[in-house]
């Protein structure tokens, strides 16, 4: 079992997962994960459909609560100190923003004051990421008649607004058109100079383009947990993939 230290500043690991499992009567969807991932990292969670990434991410997230684990991020427990925990986390969840009756606008200006923003930081920082997620278009529409990539934009933006230092991202690239691709991995890059962050995606290309390190989970256990370069030194990422994950082909 790790220590943890009080503050993020003296604490190495921002995101500590220990020994977590989350079981639907007998069945594991999650067992017995257990990874670290420091500052300033970008870390790729990938894995089959149906291999515990969202689950494992609800669990960091503290919207799932573990049967078994513990989670810590930046040294605060997500089941004795949630609150401090929270503060330090952006979570964009696998569906996209909440909110969905609320104009981009509002939901931000409303998340803001919900997260113990003054009025002058909530500006800035809504101005911010509106900036930055490209939302100026779609500032005042309801969220709910927005395509797909405007939502996971407005779901970037939400979980940017309070400037975090950890940043879980469920597929932040899903549903995205070739342009909008572009724009969110930019900002994926730029992000990850100043923040930690763990990515889940589909898109092995994605995770050579943006992360320096892969963690693999299949069937609700962790099977890689490595550098980007070890997974794909002697074959393709993708080959490594269906090897580990037991891939079979019709
Ligand atoms: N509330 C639930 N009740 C029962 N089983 C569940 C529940 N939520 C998830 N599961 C199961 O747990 C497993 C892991 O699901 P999870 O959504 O974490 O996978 P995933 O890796 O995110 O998949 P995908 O890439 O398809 O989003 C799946 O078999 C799923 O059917």
């Amino acid at each position: 079992m790790s220590t943890h230290s009080t503050t993020p500043a003296e604490s190495e690991a921002l995101i500590q997962a220990d020994s977590l499992c989350k079981f639907y009567g007998p069945f594991a969807a999650v067992n017995d994960v257990s990874f670290s991932v420091p500052r300033q990292q970008v870390c790729a969670f990938l894995g089959p459909n149906g291999a515990g990434k969202s689950t494992t991410m609800k669990m960091l997230t503290g919207y799932l609560s573990p049967t078994k684990g513990s989670v810590h991020i930046a040294g605060k427990s997500m089941q004795t100190e949630r609150i401090e925990a929270s503060k330090h986390i952006g979570y964009l969840p696998e569906n996209g923003p909440l909110y969905d009756e609320m104009t981009p606008k509002g939901a931000l200006k409303y998340l803001g004051r919900a997260r113990g923003l003054g009025r002058a930081d909530r500006k800035n920082r809504m101005e911010f990421v509106a900036e930055k997620c490209n939302l100026e278009e779609v500032w005042n529409k309801p969220i709910s008649k927005l395509s797909r990539g405007f939502r996971q934009r407005v779901g970037m933006a939400q979980a940017l607004l309070h400037d975090p230092d950890v940043l879980i991202l469920d597929e932040p690239t899903s549903g995205l058109d070739p342009n909008q691709l572009v724009g969110i991995r930019k900002l994926i890059l730029e992000l990850g100079q100043s923040k930690t962050v763990l990515l889940s995606t589909h898109v092995l290309q994605e995770v050579e383009t943006l992360c320096s390190r892969v963690i693999l989970i299949d069937q609700g256990r962790i099977v890689f947990d490595g550098p980007i370069d070890d997974m794909s030194q002697r074959e393709t990422m993708s080959n490594r993939f269906h090897e580990l994950t037991n891939f079979q082909t019709a």
